[in-house]
């Protein structure tokens, strides 16, 4: 430690650039089977989860408001998906002929859309302890 202290004034954080994400979890109750699991295997039958889906948008901070773009935009957005998912067979839900965690976070990742914003990551958990996250690539 040298105990040098930047010049009154002179906050470094505030020079910083910070990139800011916001993020909301949803839920949702469907019934699922993979079809293209080897024969035999148990997420062959139809079976359902109590799914998760946590959403998080990257955005610049509003100058007057002070967030990205208010939680309910977020959850505005989600209204349309979860009524196309929830207490279905996702098997049936156009695009999710095979419902598994990381087609359905690319699915999502298409269809959600909050004006000012761009989706920075989806995370699509089926179970406790199973999850999956998809991101933007880059380039
Ligand atoms: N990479 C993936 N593997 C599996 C998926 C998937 O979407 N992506 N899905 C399944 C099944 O849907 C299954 O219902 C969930 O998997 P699993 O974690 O095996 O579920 P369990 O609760 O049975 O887990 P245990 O920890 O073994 O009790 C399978 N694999
Ligand atoms: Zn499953």
């Amino acid at each position: 430690m040298t105990g040098r202290r930047p010049p009154s004034g002179d906050c470094p954080l505030k020079k910083t650039p910070l990139i800011t994400e916001i993020s909301k979890e949803f839920t949702f109750e469907a019934a699922h089977r993979l079809p293209n699991v080897p024969e035999g295997h148990k997420c062959s039958r139809v079976h359902g989860h109590s799914y998760r889906i946590e959403i998080t948008l990257r955005g610049p901070v509003h100058p007057q408001f002070g967030w990205i773009v208010d939680f309910a935009e977020l959850n505005a957005a989600w209204q349309p998906l979860h009524a196309q998912l929830d207490h279905r067979l996702l098997n049936d839900v156009p695009g999710l002929e095979n419902p598994t965690s990381e087609l359905l976070a690319a699915w999502l990742f298409e269809r959600v859309n909050v004006p000012g914003t761009t989706v920075a990551r989806i995370r699509v958990a089926e179970t406790c302890t199973s999850s999956c996250t998809v991101y933007a690539a880059e380039g």
